[in-house]
């Protein structure tokens, strides 16, 4: 479990006696109700491909146990509800659907294939992420297969330069608003917007949302009122200045009473903000490990202008949640959708080879649990272990060497037990390649030490203001829980989240939400996972034992290079490295096959 370098002691052993509380193999049961109303909305983000659903048995990791299949069975029972109430459901999505698990990242044929499969469960309204858009030809098939998602897939500011009829023209991805009228009758109008990134591969144009919002065609399209507004989009709710505030206000401006839905990601956190009382932004969290549920009453037709009853709920995404809140038993939940789901997931799984293991990992390593350098971390095995042991250029055989990566690169826990390449594509999907240049040891030394001072460029969108923010939204997130945490239990206190009727039950580790909406959101009360605070941008291979002087060869993965070279231009500006210095190093090794390399030696 651990946290800190040598503290920590304390934590831990709060930790421990909790785990000790309840049976692992024992899902928490919700106890409150939903708060169905006029308006409901089920939302998802950043699902990054994680569609089978969390497989491992390391707390928290089986809160998350539900696939597709078992959210599209919760989805179709959910819909039933609201049409037996006689109410409005709709299910939108947020974006990032590639680069985190075997199924969307073994290959480009692969993330289309799980695409197909996502959308087997009908969405009413969806959009892209910038994982969509690393690669020209991800976006191109999107472009080419947009009209199968008949006009819910919105695009509203991002753009793909296409030949057409002989001409090179920049055009929406997809559509980019969408009116619709519910099964209740009620009229909906919808735009899909990703944040302002820059990192995108090129024939790719991304609108600022600002921007956009004073576009005469968005003008055009909201100019009539419909009974409410559902935006939806790859970018946070919160934020110094969130990049869907002036979308929201170029709408109030025109409707100053129409209800405005915005359902946000990007950040992978739960989060919540009200911009106004007939307003509400939800970040729904990632990886298939939330599911938020939003609902409002509507204006009444002779609006008074009073505030809307809006609510949310962080569902964790498990067949237990599922079957408590759809009212429904082993017997009658699975649904023939929710199962051919479920099949082909499998069968796509079989036929890609992604649950074969490579080798048996003999114990957890986290991500976030231990700083960088704890020998348990995600980050250390692979800059100190991995790395030095498969990392290997042929010609350079014999050259002492340092590698340079960005730790964003690995993206989840390594558990104990068998790692097949799901793991493998699950704890780093990025085909990223190691480029070397030759520099003096000293130098490359401080390099990194000034990469982690800059902090990564890529890491967040690059509005200015936005930037502080979102810069390391997730990891904050995580810290502020555990930070609470240990607080209140060392002080003797008790946050004021576990002050309510469930408060002294046995608890399981996940997530414990504090947004800035009223109310308590997450659906299961949850001791928080420890977090420790000494994580870093940038990661680097162990320093050959050489002079400061000597000339080595100093390997950089290539995602990393922009923030390699600005450091190097803050520390030696007088070297003008570029990336004309750089030659292939250790070619046709990618960062998403090294784990497996590594497990089939040493696991
Ligand atoms: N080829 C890539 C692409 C992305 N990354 C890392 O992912 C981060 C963005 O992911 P979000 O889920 O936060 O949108 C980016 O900042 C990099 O850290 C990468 O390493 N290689």
């Amino acid at each position: 479990l651990a946290v800190g370098k040598e503290g920590g002691a304390a934590e831990r052993a709060l930790a421990e006696d909790v785990l000790a509380l309840r049976n692992p193999s024992e899902l928490p049961v919700p106890h409150r109700p939903l708060e169905w109303s006029d308006v409901n909305i089920i939302s998802t983000s950043d699902t990054h491909g994680w569609l089978r659903g969390h497989q491992h048995d390391t707390w928290p990791e089986p809160n998350y146990s539900g696939d597709w299949g078992t959210f599209a069975s919760f989805a179709t029972h959910m819909r039933a509800q609201a049409d037996a109430r006689g109410v409005d459901l709709l299910l939108v999505d947020a974006g990032d659907h590639h680069d985190g698990s075997g199924l969307v990242s073994t290959s480009r044929e692969s993330a289309e294939a799980a695409d197909g499969i996502f959308g087997l469960l009908h969405y009413d309204v969806l959009t892209l992420g910038n994982h969509e858009l690393y690669q020209y030809s991800s976006a191109k098939w999107l472009y080419d297969n947009h009209k199968r998602w008949n006009g819910r897939y919105l695009t509203s500011n991002v753009n793909i330069t296409v030949e057409e009829h002989g001409e090179v023209v920049s055009v929406p991805i997809s559509d980019r608003v969408a009116k619709f009228e519910t099964k209740q009758g009620n009229s909906v109008t919808a735009f899909g917007v990703l944040f302002n990134f820059k990192a995108h591969d090129r024939n790719i144009t991304v609108q600022a949302p600002v921007k956009m919002a004073q576009e005469a065609w968005f003008q055009e399209a909201i100019a009539d009122a419909p009974d409410y507004f559902v935006l939806v989009g790859h970018m946070p709710g919160r934020g110094l200045t969130s990049e869907w505030y002036p979308v929201y206000q170029a709408i109030r401006k025109v409707h100053p009473l129409v209800p405005i839905f915005v359902f946000g990601g990007h950040t992978h956190v739960r989060d919540c903000v009200q911009y106004d009382d007939r307003s509400i932004a939800v970040v729904p969290g990632c990886y298939l490990e939330t599911i938020a549920f939003t609902s409002s009453n509507l204006p009444p037709a002779e609006d008074d202008g009073r505030a809307l009853e809006i609510s949310r709920r962080y569902l964790d995404a498990n067949p237990v949640t599922y079957k408590w809140h759809t009212g429904t038993t082993d017997d009658d939940f699975d649904t023939q959708l929710g199962l051919n789901i479920s099949q082909s997931l499998d069968n796509l799984a079989h036929e890609l080879k992604i649950t074969r293991p490579f080798g048996v990992v003999p114990h957890d390593y986290f991500l976030h649990r231990h700083p960088y350098g704890h020998p348990r971390s995600v980050l250390t095995v692979f800059a100190e272990k991995v790395i030095p042991e498969v990392v290997c250029d042929r010609e350079r055989h014999g050259h002492p060497r340092v590698v340079i990566g960005n730790a964003g690169s690995l993206r989840f826990d390594v558990f104990a037990g068998p790692f097949d390449r799901n793991d493998e594509l699950t704890v780093s999907p990025f085909n990223t390649e190691f480029l070397y240049t030759r520099l003096p040891a000293g130098l490359a030394g401080n390099i990194t030490v000034e990469m982690n001072r800059a902090g990564a460029s890529k890491f967040a969108p690059s509005v200015d203001d936005d930037e502080a923010y979102v810069r390391h939204v997730y990891n904050e997130w995580l810290a502020s829980q555990w930070d609470r945490y240990v607080q209140s239990n060392l002080l003797g206190g008790s946050d004021e989240l576990s002050m309510t009727s469930d408060a002294k039950k046995p608890r399981t580790l996940g997530y414990v939400t504090h947004d800035a909406c009223k109310g308590r959101g997450d659906d299961i009360e949850h001791i928080p996972v420890p977090y420790s605070p000494d994580q870093v941008d940038f990661i680097r291979s162990p320093m050959p034992d050489v002079d400061p002087e000597e000339v080595i060869d100093v390997v950089v993965m290539d995602f990393a290079m922009e923030d390699f070279l600005t450091a190097a231009s803050v520390l030696a500006p007088e070297r003008k490295v570029s990336t004309d210095d750089f030659k292939t190093y250790a070619e046709g090794t990618t960062i998403n096959d090294v784990f497996g390399l590594y497990a089939r030696k040493q696991w």
